[in-house]
Formats: structure tokens, C-alpha cells, sequence
């Protein structure tokens, strides 16, 4: 069930960076809402609610924050809400703001992801056992390295699969003047020669800790202005981290996630009917995975895929053209940017990284322990 109509009409992105010193959160924020009101041709007075979105308050160290950063938002005397899914957080908070709009409740919509990792350490926070919360070993490279051994146990994937990702994100980030890391020359060589983190993740095969924020402003309809991405079909799935059976790997609720979205959207074969995918890929094996996890190929075959070239920015299918989340991670605001490039692609303001002719594009974020999950799918058309 989709609602009334929905059009991404707005983006704005900060620059994603290691500490942004010269602004506080507040500043930050800010400045990606900003951007995404002139991008649409708007002012604060022309939005009716704001959705703000994050990932947990240890990473800053600041609880709540959404309760200070109202004026910051244009906020004061509309309705503000907090959504918090872990590093899905970007993604599922754009789906709330499209629901308030498809529900036919609010005109316009403003949502703003973001984190500021500078703030603290999130590595430690994601790592501190508190009490009735899972312990995720030492970070979420940590975490999830087992599960990328279990995926080349399972396929037989060559070691290189990963290093051909981190290639592939990193070119395609120097093509993205918001993108954090931007290293000239990268190489498999490069690549490989760089220190083993959690094996078998090597420090260029990671994402960085990035200081960020994204937001977009959706609309009705009735409401549009300037170059509009329409809302194709929205999904959103939960599992818990630990469930007797659960499969890590290649998770069920990534695949209802998916199947529903590809339904409401009317796509029978995502690597046919999609031009481009902004998919949350925080270490490069996250591609073969999720390539899986969503459809484009069978199951023991994403890393063949990947090795194909298929996923380039001259590939058939192209993932993550922005440089994804390898080249930027500002947790909390990840999932949005996904979202958002997605939508920029269909409205054809990708700029150098632009994929021709895209007209379908999927939006995907997950978080935790691979256990939240959300997607859009946007077009150029109306659905
Ligand atoms: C759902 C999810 O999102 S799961 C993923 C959650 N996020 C993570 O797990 C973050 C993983 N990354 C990290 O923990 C860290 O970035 C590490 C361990 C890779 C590096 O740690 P540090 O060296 O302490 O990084 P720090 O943030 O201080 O940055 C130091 C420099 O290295 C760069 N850098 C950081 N990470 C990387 C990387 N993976 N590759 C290349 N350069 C990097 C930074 O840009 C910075 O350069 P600058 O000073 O020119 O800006």
C-alpha cells in the first residue's frame, strides 16, 4: 500500500570529513537542510514537519539531541520527530517522512540525518557491552568479519572480490566532491598492501568515521517544485540479532525488505529493471553480500558479478556511483545519503558521477547487527 503520491524534490549534502571542527551539530545540520531547501527552491516556512534521524547517542555522546536542534531545523512550533533504527537510521527516516506525506498528513516534508563522529569514539561505543544490548566485539568491523569468512567459506569467493570493490568505491568517489576519502591512484596494489584490520578487512577495505549530514525535502503531489524523484515503492524489515537459525550472512529480513519493495515498484529482475543502486556497503565483501541478499544474483554468485565489472560505473548495473558508504560513513546519516543520490540520479543532478539515462534507482540502508533494513526505490516518472 503505497498512499498518495510522494516526490523527492530537494537534496543537500555537507562535505563528509574526519572532524568538522568549524561547525557544531547544530551548525551541521543545519547547513544539509540548507542546502536541500534552496536545491528545491524553498524556505523553512514552506515545511510543514521535520523528521530527524541518527544513530545512538554514544557516538557523540550527546543524549537526545534532537531536542536542541529544532531551532537549528526551522523547527520551533512544528511537529519534530526522532527515528533511530542503528545504521539503518538514514534510510528508515526517509521512509517516516514519505509516510507522513503518502498518509496524506503533512505537504512537506524536511529529513535530516546526520552524525559527528569527532564528537566521540565510535568505535568504543559500539564496542561497550551495556546492559540488555548484544556485545559487538570490537567495533563493527568486528563484528561483522566473521560473517564476510562464513560468505567465502560458503562460495568460495577469491580473496581479490574485496579489493575490486574498494577499487571500484574509491574511483567512483573522486567523481563525488562530497565524498570523504578521495585517494588519487588507488589500486589493487594500494589496496592490498594496506594493514589487515579485522581479517579479512584490510584498512582500505573499510569505511572511514566521517563527520556529516544529509537531508532531503519531500512533497505531495500537489506541492511539487523544480525537478522531482517520485517515490516508486518504500520497505522496511526487523530481525533480532539473535534468533536460534537467523542466517547473518544473507538475512531474511533483507530479503522480505527487498521482495516488497521490488513488488510495489513492479520490478520482476532488479539488475534488468534498475539503472542504478546506492547500496550500504561499510566493507567492501558487503557488495558480493547484499548483491545476493537482494536479488541481482543467486546465491553463491554476487562475488562472480562483482568480478564482471557489472557493478561499475560502466557496468550494466552500477553500484554505489557516489562512492557509497567505503568512501563516506557519517553512520546516522548513511542510509539517507543512499537514498538521496538515488533520487539524484533519476532527477539526472549526479554530476560526474552520473549513470546515463537512469530513470529506476533503489535507496538501501541496514543497520545493527545486519538485523534493520530499509529501501525506496525512486524514478523519474510517476509511478
Ligand atoms: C552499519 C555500519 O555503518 S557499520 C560501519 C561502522 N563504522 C565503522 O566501523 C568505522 C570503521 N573505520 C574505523 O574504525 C577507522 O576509520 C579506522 C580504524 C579504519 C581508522 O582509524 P583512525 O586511523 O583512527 O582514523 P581517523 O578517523 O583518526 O582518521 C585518520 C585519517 O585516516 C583517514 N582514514 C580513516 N579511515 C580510513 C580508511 N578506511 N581508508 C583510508 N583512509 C582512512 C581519515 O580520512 C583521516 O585522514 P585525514 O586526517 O586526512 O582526514
Amino acid at each position: 500500500m503505497m498512499g498518495n503520491r510522494c516526490a523527492v524534490i530537494g537534496v543537500g549534502q555537507t562535505h563528509y570529513t574526519t572532524k568538522r571542527m568549524d561547525v557544531s551539530i547544530a551548525g551541521l545540520v543545519r547547513e544539509a537542510a540548507l542546502r536541500a531547501l534552496e536545491d528545491a527552491g524553498l524556505t523553512f516556512k514552506d515545511i510543514d514537519a521535520v523528521v530527524i534521524g541518527k544513530a545512538p547517542d554514544l557516538f557523540e555522546g550527546v543524549m537526545m539531541p534532537e531536542s536542541y536542534l529544532a531551532d537549528a531545523l526551522g523547527a520551533a512550533g512544528k511537529p519534530m520527530m526522532r527515528v533511530h533504527t542503528a545504521g539503518s537510521v538514514g534510510g528508515s527516516t526517509a521512509l517516516v517522512g514519505a509516510s507522513l506525506i503518502q498518509a496524506g498528513v503533512h505537504e512537506r516534508v524536511l529529513v535530516v540525518a546526520f552524525e559527528k563522529q569527532s564528537e566521540s569514539n565510535a568505535t568504543w561505543a559500539l564496542s561497550t557491552h551495556l546492559p540488555f544490548n548484544a556485545s559487538l566485539v570490537v567495533g563493527a568491523g568486528g563484528y561483522f568479519a566473521p560473517h564476510i569468512r562464513e560468505y567465502m567459506r560458503r562460495t568460495g569467493a577469491p580473496d581479490h572480490i574485496g579489493t575490486l570493490v574498494a577499487v571500484k568505491d574509491r574511483q567512483n568517489a573522486l567523481k563525488n566532491p562530497y565524498a570523504h576519502l578521495r585517494i588519487p591512484g588507488i589500486s589493487r596494489e594500494m589496496v592490498e598492501s594496506t594493514p589487515m584490520l579485522w581479517e579479512p578487512i584490510r584498512y582500505l577495505e573499510t569505511c572511514p568515521s566521517s563527520d556529516g549530514a544529509c537531508a532531503v525535502v519531500l512533497s505531495s503531489e500537489q506541492a511539487v517544485t523544480g525537478r522531482p524523484a517520485w517515490v516508486h515503492g518504500t520497505a522496511m524489515r526487523s530481525e533480532p540479532i539473535f534468533r536460534a537459525g537467523r542466517d547473518t550472512v544473507n538475512p531474511q529480513g533483507g530479503k522480505d525488505c527487498a521482495a516488497d519493495v521490488y513488488r510495489q515498484a513492479g520490478i520482476a529482475d532488479p539488475r534488468r529493471d534498475l539503472d542504478v543502486a546506492e547500496i550500504y556497503v561499510p566493507f567492501s565483501w558487503y557488495e558480493p553480500m547484499w548483491l545476493e541478499n537482494l536479488g541481482f544474483a543467486a546465491e553463491g554468485e554476487g562475488w562472480k558479478l562483482t568480478e564482471s565489472g557489472a557493478t561499475a560505473l560502466d557496468g550494466d548495473i552500477p553500484w554505489n556511483a557516489s562512492g557509497g558508504v567505503l568512501s563516506s560513513n557519517p553512520i546516522g546519516a548513511s542510509g539517507l545519503i543512499r537514498f538521496a543520490e538515488a533520487a539524484l540520479q533519476v532527477r539526472g543532478m549526479a554530476g560526474e558521477h552520473q549513470v546515463d539515462g537512469a530513470r529506476r534507482a533503489l535507496g538501501h540502508a541496514y543497520g545493527g547487527g545486519a538485523q534493520f533494513f530499509a529501501m525506496w526505490i525512486v524514478g523519474t516518472d510517476k509511478p
